[in-house]
């Protein structure tokens, strides 16, 4: 990357972009919405089961001007999710203000592995064992969206739940390769600890991005 690109990477004028498409939102509280995403490159968490490995290496998506993104989202919708990779390695400030001036719905997906920052309307916060979220994560989240691996995810699960504001919604979502064997487990935990809901990656049923 040349050096005045990366100092505007630096400063979040551009940032790494993956791609960017609109879909329906198909997981979590928003579930069926329409929604336009931006994935940005970069993330170092490491989730063994991780869905989107090409997002990792940032190097491998062009700096691409946060203008650029927010025009091209505003084509499609008034409901934007950021996603990655993971969002916060970069100063989200730029992208959120361009995006607020346009009278978007700005949602993030995170880790929370790295310091919060820029302006949301929704933060769905699904925490990591390799890099646990950073402090002021558990105030702004308005969703705890959970990936249920084996059994012992449902107390790591608690802990979490035991740090986030009393009105986040609480979710439990399958890891995708897992979802047979863990389905059943989280329904039963479901149905005796209603406080948490069900969320199943839906596009991938419905075989859309
Ligand atoms: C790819 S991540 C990108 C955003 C951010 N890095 C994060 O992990 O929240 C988007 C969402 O997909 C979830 N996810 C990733 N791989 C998954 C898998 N194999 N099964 C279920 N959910 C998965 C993540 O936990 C997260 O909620
Ligand atoms: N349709 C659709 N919904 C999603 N919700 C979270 C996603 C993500 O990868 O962050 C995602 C995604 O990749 N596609
Ligand atoms: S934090 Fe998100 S993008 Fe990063 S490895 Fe984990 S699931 Fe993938
Ligand atoms: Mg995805």
């Amino acid at each position: 990357m040349i050096d005045e690109q990366q100092a505007l990477v630096e400063a979040g004028q551009m940032l790494p972009l993956m791609e960017a498409f609109y879909t329906i939102q198909g997981e979590g509280a928003h579930t069926g919405r329409a929604a336009y995403f931006i994935r940005v490159g970069g993330c170092d968490v490491g989730c063994h089961w991780c869905d989107v490995k090409e997002s990792w290496n940032a190097e491998l998506h062009p700096p691409t001007a946060i203008g650029e993104i927010a025009n091209g989202a505003a084509e499609y919708s008034d409901t934007i999710v950021v996603t990655g990779g993971e969002p916060f390695m970069w100063n989200m400030t730029p992208l959120t203000s361009e995006l607020r001036s346009k009278g978007m719905k700005i949602h993030v997906e995170t880790s929370g592995a790295y310091p919060l920052s820029g302006d949301w309307d929704w933060i769905c916060l699904s925490p990591k064992k390799t890099m646990p979220p950073k402090p002021e994560f558990y105030e702004a989240a308005h969703e705890l969206k959970v990936i249920i691996y084996n059994q012992n995810d449902f107390k790591w699960a608690e802990e979490h739940a035991a740090k986030v504001s009393p009105n986040c919604r609480l979710f439990l979502q399958p890891e995708w390769s897992r979802r047979d064997t863990v389905m059943l487990d989280i329904t039963e935990y479901i149905m005796k600890n209603p406080r948490w809901q069900v969320s199943l990656q839906t596009h991938k049923y419905l075989g859309i991005p």
